[in-house]
């Protein structure tokens, strides 16, 4: 079957934590409209581009887009921007079930609004491994007021001026800012800053008492590490990224921007009352910038505007990463679901991820190597043999693993701007090592979520400290490996993922946090080019030649 849609990408106000400001939206929604389709439908999106000074690219996240490398959405990887005024269509299948999402990958406009969900179906007929009543799809935000263009100035200015920590945190769209703390007496509250808007009363989950609910839970956030739970409420998680996993029992979820996961839960309290849904900032300090993010588990026929009695659950401790990494330790993939990995890789390729001040401005790079994407996207740039568009020289595959002091702040030398691509043996297999460091700060490691364009992944293993490139690998799980798409690298840690390079086409592979990756961090593999057909011209409005 085909799923068409039509959309209109536009600025407009919006209030979504109360405070008003401009945000991107698609048919006048931030969110966006979900895509709902069933396996190997094919989706066509035709895109407008209203926002009359600025380009845009949305990005199909998790669709891997086999023989479709154009559709990615990847501006400066896989397409020239849309341009103002213009419409573009994108045109791909969906060819595994699952929870994914959508979001522009242009600049720093996800962090503007311009996200949404997919929700992909099994064949008529076909059920899942596990039974529920009803399906809700519920996106996880953080939320700044200064927009994104403010923020990107800063990230690229001298001195560097960081984003800080969010305003709100969004759930589904709404969330809480509170007005009476703006502290500049020249704003007009009353019209800036309303919490009666009703645009940003609670996004309600009304459930019916005795019925088992799938909440596909997602995270699209610009920085954050949450924890999302349902007071009162187990939850057991039984889908991570589109792939089933062995169920197992969470009070609070862990998650990193660019996961999605579903989770079971019974309407089985008492009917006669609400409960709180919140989501809370982990991993960075933000107990005193963030206030925690609150919807409504609304049990009918209470009135679904109703304030639960209590207090709102308080989160895990921000720094307890322990918790962090058992949970990332727990996820395997289910008994009878299971994708077994090749047992060993072609290619092993280390990524040092640091922090690093280069002539002046403060950058993430990979092994040495921070990242800017060029003006001809590579697909193109590779399939036609435009060799001037970027560096030819790749980027190294390890880093000086005997003397380099992962818990040090880096030394800052000879760290470089370049736009070099990982070439990848066809249908070869590569293992990728994402090693943790120290940042820019004394004893901090962040963590960063890593997404991968294009493939999925096996999850071989998390550790921590160094990786030890002759005993570690010992260790992984080649039995029962979940496969993602994302996956967090915890502080002053390692993680390990191996995939098949069978996908022809440019695939962009960074950290999902929005600054960071317009700060450098990531890089692009390259694989089976030659094996791809001529490129539809519509991909191709930046590339003038003679
Ligand atoms: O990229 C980042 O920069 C800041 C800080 O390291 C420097 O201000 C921060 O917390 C980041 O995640």
């Amino acid at each position: 079957r085909i799923r068409r849609y039509k959309w209109e990408v536009k600025y407009e106000y919006k209030s979504p934590d109360c405070f008003r400001k401009v945000v991107i939206t698609i048919n006048g929604r931030t969110p966006g409209p979900t895509i709902q389709a069933r396996q190997n439908d094919t989706v066509i999106v035709e895109l407008k581009n209203s926002l009359l000074t600025e380009n845009v690219a949305i990005h199909w996240h998790g669709i891997r887009q086999i023989g479709t490398p154009w559709a990615d959405g990847t501006e400066g990887v896989t397409q020239c921007p849309i341009l103002p005024g213009e419409t573009f269509t994108y045109k791909f299948v969906v060819d595994r079930p699952g929870t994914y999402l959508y979001h522009a990958h242009y600049g720093m406009q996800r962090e503007a609004g311009l996200y949404g969900s997919i929700r992909v179906s099994l064949p008529e007929g076909e059920s899942e491994p596990y039974a529920y009543d009803y399906d809700r799809s519920i996106i996880l935000n953080d939320w700044f007021h200064r927009s994104a263009f403010e923020q990107a100035a800063g990230l690229s200015s001298i001195p560097f001026q960081w984003v800080g920590e969010p305003q709100s945190l969004l759930i589904q769209g709404k969330g809480r800012f509170n007005c009476s703390s703006l502290n500049s007496p020249s704003l007009n509250v009353g019209t800036i800053c309303n919490e009666t808007n009703p645009e940003c009363s609670p996004y309600v989950i009304a459930v019916i008492p005795g019925k088992t609910y799938r909440l596909r839970i997602s995270s699209l956030t610009a920085l954050s590490a949450l924890s999302f739970q349902i007071e009162g409420h187990n939850m057991t998680v039984v889908e991570a990224d589109g792939h089933n996993v062995e169920p197992f029992v969470v009070q609070n979820l862990f998650i990193y921007s660019g996961e999605t996961y579903s989770v079971l839960i019974k309407a089985d309290q008492n009917p006669t009352r609400n409960y709180w849904a919140t989501t809370n900032i982990v991993s960075r300090n933000a107990t005193f910038t963030t206030p925690p993010g609150l919807a409504i588990l609304n049990y009918y026929p209470n009135h679904p505007k109703r304030s639960p009695p209590t207090t709102p659950p308080s989160g895990p401790l921000w720094n307890d990463v322990g918790s962090r990494l058992n949970q990332s330790l727990a996820i395997k993939a289910r008994k009878g679901f299971i994708i077994p990995p090749p047992q060993s890789a072609d290619r092993m390729i280390v990524m040092l991820n640091t922090q690093n001040n280069v002539s002046g401005n403060v950058r993430w790079s990979v092994n040495k190597v921070t990242y800017t994407l060029p003006h001809i996207p590579y697909l193109i740039a590779l399939k036609e043999n435009i060799t001037s568009a970027f560096d030819q020289t790749p980027p190294p595959d390890g880093y000086d693993f005997k003397n380099y002091d992962i818990f040090s702040v880096a030394e800052n030398k000879s760290y470089t701007i370049r736009n070099g691509v990982y070439r990848l043996n066809f249908n070869s297999t590569v293992d990728i090592i994402l090693q943790n460091a120290n940042s820019l700060s004394n004893k901090t490691s962040e963590t960063h979520p890593w997404h991968l364009h294009g493939h999925d992944f096996w999850v071989l293993g998390y550790g921590e400290g160094k990786f030890d490139i002759y005993n570690d690998p010992k260790k992984y799980n080649l039995v029962n490996p979940i496969m993602k798409n994302t996956v967090p690298v915890h502080r002053y840690g390692w993680t390990a993922l191996r995939f098949r390079a069978d996908n022809p086409g440019a695939w962009a592979f960074h950290c999902h946090i929005e600054s960071h990756f317009y700060m450098g961090m990531g890089v692009v593999f390259a694989e089976g080019i030659e094996r791809l057909g001529e490129l539809p011209s519509s991909i191709k409005g930046c590339v003038h030649r003679k």
